[in-house]
């Protein structure tokens, strides 16, 4: 096991061999990781680690621009421009051609100027009049992932009460037939923050074209982790945080993309003056700028989006489909290590099921493990069934909390989601297969010890 690997040094030959292996294993060295304390950090679909270069870049942002050039830096140090800069930078990441990406806010907040501006196209698209507010072209639902991160549906609520449309929770596997004449937009996560499945953007895309409505693809859990395509398959409106496979960090602003064709008629509810064609004109009336500026609101965060332009630079010289492959191969590790090390998934009355989707075309870069504290079961075979019931067994839920807890102490970081869900993110950039079996490994050897007790 080389140095490079991190904890999990010492583990199985085969994890040896895939580290060996591994063409993404030199970039581990570009962050900051606890690897003198041991720790296995498996929660950067939450919160990503610290790229090493970010201190010292944030210093001189800080102490250089700031402090020394103060209001100069806006047009000397380029601050100005820095939310489309950045938004090309975090485009071939996601399939986006250029000036289509604005970063700045939070997701909630472009999930919400995404929501409506799609509403608003799709109403004008079918004779609706979209300026006003009346006329709605009969587009007056919006659908809404039954599953979705709660921030999505509750701002996608709000956003119905202020277009006097109605939101509908629709498993996202229904909403392809679900849409129809009535839709005006369909919100959905590519990938599942609870159970890592990855849906069908291309397919549920054109679905939703062909229903003659717009699609706003929430792409938290799927940027920086495998290949978005946004472009190639035609997606409206996207969203996407950057702390999480960006390693932008706690806070880091958000992206809001939309489609070349579609930002002109970009009519955003949020229409802040850094938005305007001409902001320092500083006049009464609002003529929106054209393309990606278009989605900005107010003055950009600057000292957390410089962070995020050089935590960006870890992306250098690396391909998404790289950085997919390997993300597949560990968790296809991680999943086959825990089954050594538990057979059959279970110990005792405690169980571990899969809710990920083994199949590669349905699973984002996570593992979730429902821990289920249940009689044995002559039907299970452990850690395969995905899809099956996610009840809260007897204990279940607690178990899993108390579970996630020992791993933290064991140096194993993942975290725990309702009900009894044990995630763990695996971050290709710095993540070893010396990694995933050291956490499987530990796992296995709490849930022994927890459910032979
Ligand atoms: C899918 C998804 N959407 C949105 C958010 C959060 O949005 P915000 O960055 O506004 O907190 C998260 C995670 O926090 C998420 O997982
Ligand atoms: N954004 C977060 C935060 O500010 C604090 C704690 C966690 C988060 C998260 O990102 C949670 C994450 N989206 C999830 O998938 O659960």
């Amino acid at each position: 096991m080389s140095d490079a690997a991190g904890p999990g040094a010492g583990a199985s030959t085969a994890a040896e061999e895939l580290d060996a292996r591994d063409e993404l294993a030199h970039r581990r060295k570009d962050f900051l990781l606890d690897d003198d304390g041991g720790t296995v950090y498996l929660d950067g679909n939450s919160l990503g680690a610290l790229p090493r270069s970010v201190p010292a870049r944030l210093a001189e942002v800080v102490e250089q621009e700031w402090g020394r050039l103060r209001i100069r830096s806006w047009s000397e140090s380029g601050w100005w421009s820095a939310p489309e800069r950045i938004g090309d930078r975090i485009a071939p990441l996601v399939g986006a051609g250029e000036g289509q990406i604005v970063v700045g806010d939070s997701t909630s907040v472009n999930v919400f100027k995404a929501v409506v501006g799609a509403v608003r196209i799709a109403r004008e698209e079918h004779g609706g009049v979209s300026s006003s507010g009346s006329g709605s072209g009969g587009r007056d639902e919006i659908l809404v992932d039954a599953a979705t991160f709660p921030t999505d549906g509750y701002i996608a609520r709000s956003a119905a009460r202020m277009t006097g449309a109605t939101v509908r929770a629709v498993p996202v596997a229904e909403m392809g037939a679900e849409a129809g004449p009535g839709t005006a937009a369909v919100l959905v996560n590519q990938v599942d923050y609870r159970t890592g499945e990855l849906h069908d953007l291309p397919s549920l895309t054109a679905d939703v074209h062909r229903a003659g409505g717009r699609v706003v693809w929430d792409v938290c859990h799927s940027a920086g982790a495998l290949p978005v395509g946004l472009d190639a398959h035609g997606a409206d409106f996207a969203v996407g945080c950057t702390y999480k496979y960006l390693n932008g960090g706690p806070g880091s602003p958000a992206f809001l993309y939309v489609r070349r064709e579609l930002q002109s008629r970009f009519d955003t509810p949020l229409p802040g003056w850094t938005s305007h064609a001409d902001p320092f004109a500083m006049s009464d009336g609002y003529v929106p700028a054209d393309g990606a500026v278009r989605g900005r609101v107010g003055t950009p965060d600057i000292l957390s989006m410089l962070a995020l332009e050089e935590a960006l630079k870890v992306w250098d010289g690396v391909g998404i489909s790289a950085v997919r492959a390997k993300s597949l191969a560990l968790t296809d590790f991680f999943l086959q290590q825990v089954r050594t090390y538990l057979p059959g998934g279970r110990a005792g009355r405690l169980r571990l099921r899969s809710l990920t989707p083994e199949a590669h075309e349905r699973r984002g870069s996570q593992i979730s493990l429902l821990c289920e504290a249940e009689e044995d079961r002559a039907d299970a075979d452990g850690l395969t069934d995905p899809g099956g019931r996610t009840a809260d067994a007897p204990g279940g839920p607690d178990v899993a909390e108390e579970l996630m807890g020992r791993l933290h102490e064991r140096g194993i970081v993942g975290d725990f989601r309702r009900p009894g869900v044990l995630r763990f993110g695996f971050t290709p950039l710095y993540t070893s297969f010396g990694n995933a079996d050291r956490a499987a490994k530990v796992l296995a050897e709490l849930v022994l010890a927890r459910g032979e007790a």
